[in-house]
């Protein structure tokens, strides 16, 4: 069941951007972040209940994505870390094709295992992850 609601763009111009343009082209367009493919995640606002789109790399393995929630190895998690955690239902557009996926946060060696998929596709997830004392959290989605 797709999710129903107001779409309130993101603040990042550039995120807003490659979600939008991606979205609109099935990713025939604006489908990669320095030729690393991208997907865009879908996710209800835990505050106010819209809909907000977020481009994410793609790390996908037998059907499931790791969403990290790195925000550039800032100190703080992004926003739309709080909507996945309050709202685990969300869509995720991977190049024409869009499905619902429920969101859990992986720990432990299940992490470690999605960590290293998610470095093997972005090595600059380890970069971020120096950057920070912050753990930075990692999604996995299960088809719904
Ligand atoms: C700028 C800010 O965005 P953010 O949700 O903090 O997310 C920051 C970034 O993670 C986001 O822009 C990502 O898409 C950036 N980004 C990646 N970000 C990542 O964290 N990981 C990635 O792998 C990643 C890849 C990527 C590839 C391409 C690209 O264009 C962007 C990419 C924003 O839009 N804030 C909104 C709020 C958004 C929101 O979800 N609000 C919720 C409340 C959230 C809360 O409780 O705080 C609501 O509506 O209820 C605002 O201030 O109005």
């Amino acid at each position: 069941m797709p999710l129903t609601g107001t779409y309130v763009p993101s603040r990042s111009d550039w995120a807003r951007e490659q979600a939008e343009t991606y979205e609109a082209t099935g990713g025939a367009e604006a489908g990669d972040l320095r030729g690393v493919p991208v997907v865009v995640i879908t996710s209800v606002g835990a505050k106010t209940g819209h809909l907000r789109k977020h481009p994410v790399m793609r790390v996908e393995h037998e059907g499931e994505y790791a969403v990290v929630a790195s925000k550039g190895g800032a100190d703080e998690h992004p926003a739309w870390f709080n909507n996945l955690v309050a709202n685990p239902h969300v869509e995720l557009q991977d190049g024409p094709a869009r499905r619902d996926y429920d969101a859990r946060i992986v720990e432990g060696d299940e992490r470690a295992t999605w960590w290293e998929r998610a470095v093997a596709v972005w090595p600059d997830y380890a970069d971020y992850q120096q950057k920070t004392d912050r753990e930075i959290p990692v999604f996995v989605l299960t088809p719904r």
